[in-house]
């Protein structure tokens, strides 16, 4: 099934009420999330299925001032054939791919080309990492990316609007965006590191979500923190939340400094327990990374092959 044909979430009317509920125990989720790198430790084949499952969720993100169309396809290559070959036949993985590929706009049409359909297209719209472009420019970016094919759109929310508790702002900004989307599905990137307090991070999340958002994602990767574990908490509580009130589930994206495999694996137990199975696939979940998937193909040859390799040759993703 193509991403366009997966369920869409309609949101809910703006409910300020919704927002007012909103509570969070910081140092509890901080305790929570300490505690959960020390308790996961997986081994060999269940170790091995749980990397090949992070493959097939990553959204393999260049997002650099200095891409090129050279840059581009090389890593469009690497999604569709992200382990080598003879790794992925030990595992009896062979046509394992990466959940997508994730590009400016200018840089659509090389991968829309490059991917040849077989996994889909995300551009970061809306004046990315910012967010503070003119707001017709944003909505225009937005439609110019799906018209050049991009399936998946990031948009970036207005920091102040959530720094200054304009809730109903952030509400009617997310859902112009929305509709901007039309077919393609659209992910909210929080920005959380720029939010000030977890608070903050769940009622973005709550208002975001019943704004329209398909998935909420944490981070550009541009700000000074990016993804982390109390911020995940948080998000997937929010995520649960707002199935409970309108029965659609809605999709996470941890992004920005997810570069281990054993990390990886924290926020796949993390999901697993706080959101269950169904979560742990990539219509529901994305990490968005750079570089993770060299260390999970590290990772991966060790287990097949009983060696590691330096990571230089794992150098693309
Ligand atoms: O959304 C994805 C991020 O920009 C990637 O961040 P990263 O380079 O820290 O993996």
């Amino acid at each position: 099934m193509s991403n366009t044909e997966l369920p869409r979430n309609d949101g809910l009317a703006f409910d300020p009420a919704v927002v007012e509920a909103v509570r969070v125990n910081t140092p509890a989720s901080q305790r929570r999330a300490a505690s959960l790198p020390a308790r996961r430790s997986l081994k060999k084949d269940h170790q091995a299925a749980w990397l090949a499952r992070a493959i097939s969720m990553i959204d393999l993100t260049t997002l650099s001032g200095d891409d090129t169309p050279g840059r581009v396809k090389r890593l469009c290559a690497k999604a569709l054939q992200p382990v080598r070959p003879d790794l992925l036949e030990a595992i009896g993985l062979p046509d394992l791919t990466t959940g997508a590929i994730c590009v400016y706009h200018e840089m659509v049409p090389v991968a829309v080309e490059a991917v040849r359909g077989r996994i889909p297209v995300a551009a970061v719209s809306t004046g990315f990492p910012a967010g503070l472009s003119p707001f017709d420019l944003r909505l225009a970016e937005i439609e110019r990316s799906v018209a050049e094919g991009a399936t998946e759109i990031d948009i970036v929310i207005s920091r102040r609007h959530v720094l200054t508790g304009n809730w109903a702002a952030l509400y009617d900004e997310t859902a112009q965006m929305r509709a901007a989307c039309g077919p393609a599905h659209m992910k909210a990137i929080l920005a959380t590191g720029e939010l000030g307090t977890l608070k903050n991070v769940m009622k973005a999340s709550m208002v975001t979500m019943m704004a329209g958002s398909d998935f909420i994602k944490t981070s550009t990767g541009k700000e000074a923190v990016n993804a982390t574990l109390p911020v995940s908490l948080t998000m997937m509580r929010a995520i649960r939340t707002y199935e409970a009130m309108s029965g659609f589930k809605v999709g996470y994206k941890p992004a920005g400094g997810v570069s281990k495999a054993k990390d990886a694996v924290t926020y796949l137990a993390l999901l697993k327990e706080e959101l269950g199975d169904r979560w742990l696939r990539p219509d529901l979940f994305r990490f968005g990374a750079s570089s993770l998937l060299g260390d999970i193909e590290r990772q991966l040859e060790h287990h097949v092959t009983g060696r590691y390799s330096a990571s230089y040759r794992h150098a693309v993703g």
